[in-house]
Formats: structure tokens, sequence, C-alpha cells
């Protein structure tokens, strides 16, 4: 479980461009369950979202995960938990070009230090998983869309990540991809995982695998609504 207590979130801190971002949020996203934020353009969502995955750090408040606050630790063990808990897929997938599939999943795994073979093997099978068992070695530069994005969901899941968050996963993508993509997240549903995401798409909002819906506005949290077809 992930709880922020009074959360703010203040860019340019101390400089005539400070920006609160996020004021005085507080919120819990408990485990096995499909949350998503949407609001305007600006409103907060994805620094939201960072603060959450712990990329970055409140500029005061609390976050506590499990029980444990982690808003405090020093950034070695921040980035450990990090690596363990979250999974991420960015918005606009931040694959490494010049790599191919495969080595981009397992990118997440190498500060591990697992066996080589093993990891191949693992990104394989996450390839495999998700409709890429062929495309494993292709440069990402090759890939569709639709596959550039499968691969960022495959790499955020190589380190098998209690929480899946995802920035804007639907943007740019088809009703068919958008449709494959909630499969999937049915599937890491499934499999126990938490999926917390961003999105101005009103097909994420209403799928029924989403279990909540919050919005944003000018960086308070504004409605709490049950998502899928009774919102
Ligand atoms: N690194 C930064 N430095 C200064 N301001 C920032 C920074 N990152 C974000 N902001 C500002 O904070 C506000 C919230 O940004 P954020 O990206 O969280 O919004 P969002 O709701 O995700 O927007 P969008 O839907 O357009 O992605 C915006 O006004 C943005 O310009």
């Amino acid at each position: 479980m992930i709880e922020l207590q009074d959360v703010t979130k203040v860019y340019n801190e101390g400089h005539q461009n400070a920006f609160a971002a996020i004021r005085g949020v507080g919120i819990t996203v408990g485990n096995d369950l499909t949350a998503v934020f949407k609001g305007p353009s600006g409103s907060g969502k994805t620094t939201l979202l960072t603060l959450i995955g712990c990329l970055a750090r409140p500029t005061s408040g609390r976050v506590t995960l499990n029980g444990e606050t982690i808003s405090g630790l020093p950034e070695k063990f921040l980035t450990e938990i990090r690596r363990k808990t979250f999974g991420f897929v960015f918005q606009r997938f931040n694959l490494i070009r010049g790599l191919s599939a495969r080595e981009n999943v397992m990118l997440p795994a190498y500060p591990l230090g697992l066996d080589h073979g093993a990891l191949t093997r693992r990104a394989d099978e996450l390839l495999a998983h998700l409709g890429l068992g062929s495309k494993g070695g292709l440069s990402v530069e090759h890939l569709s869309g639709g596959e550039a994005q499968r691969v960022a969901i495959a790499r955020a899941l190589v380190n098998d990540p209690e929480y899946v968050i995802a920035d804007e996963p639907t943007a740019n993508l088809d009703t068919k991809l958008t449709a494959q993509f909630l499969d999937i997240v049915r599937t890491l549903r499934a499999e126990g995982k938490t999926v917390i995401m961003t999105s101005h798409d009103p097909r994420i909002w209403q799928a029924d695998i989403v279990d909540r819906v919050i919005t944003l506005e000018d960086g308070l949290l504004t409605a709490d609504e049950k998502g899928g077809n009774a919102a």
C-alpha cells in the first residue's frame, strides 16, 4: 500500500519561477487494483506518479510504502526500493535506440547482478508473453508504436514489481492497440500486480478493469470515483 500524506511538490523551489505542481495531496493506493489519474494538462498527474513511484521526493509531506516512510530515505535506499517495487512505462516509452528489444527489457535488471543466461531467458519469456517472441533481436527503432509500447511494458516487468506505473500509456495508440493494452492490464491484475496510470483517454477511465478514477486539478485532488462502467 502506498500512502501520500499532505504531499506538496514545488519545482524550482526558492527561485522566482517556483511552482507548486502538487499541493497538500493525501491519498492511499491499496494493492491489487487499477487506479487512473485524470485531469487537464498541467494539473500534476505525471508529478504525482513520480512521487508515488519514488522517482522524485516531495518538497513536504510524507510518502509511505507498506507503512514504512520512504520519502526521507537517502537516494541509495530509494533507488533500491524503486528497482524492486516499481516498474515504469514512460509516456514516450524511453527505449534505448540501437539496442535490441531484448536488451532494452534486460536493462533494469542489470544492477541486480543476475546470471546473464537466466536474464536473457526471462526477457524472452516476457516478450513472448506479450506477443513479441520473434522480435527480441530487433533494434527498437524498427518496431511499430504498439510493439515499442509492449517492449516498454516487458521492461517494466523484468524485476517482477508489485506496482506497474504507466504515464499516458495509450497516447498515440489506436482503438485496437488500446484494447490490447487493457488486456495486458487485465493479465497483470490477474497476476496480483497493482497498476497505476495517468490518462486523458476515456477508453481507459471507462474500462471494466479500472477500479478507481482520481481527478486532479491545479495540483489538488478533486474527485475519486469508481472506475469502469460504474463511473
Ligand atoms: N521539472 C519541472 N520544472 C518546473 N516545472 C515543472 C517541471 N515538471 C513539471 N512542471 C510543471 O508542473 C505542472 C504539472 O506538470 P505535470 O507534468 O505533472 O502535469 P500533467 O497533469 O501530467 O500534464 P500533461 O497531461 O500535459 O502530461 C505543469 O505546470 C508543469 O509545467
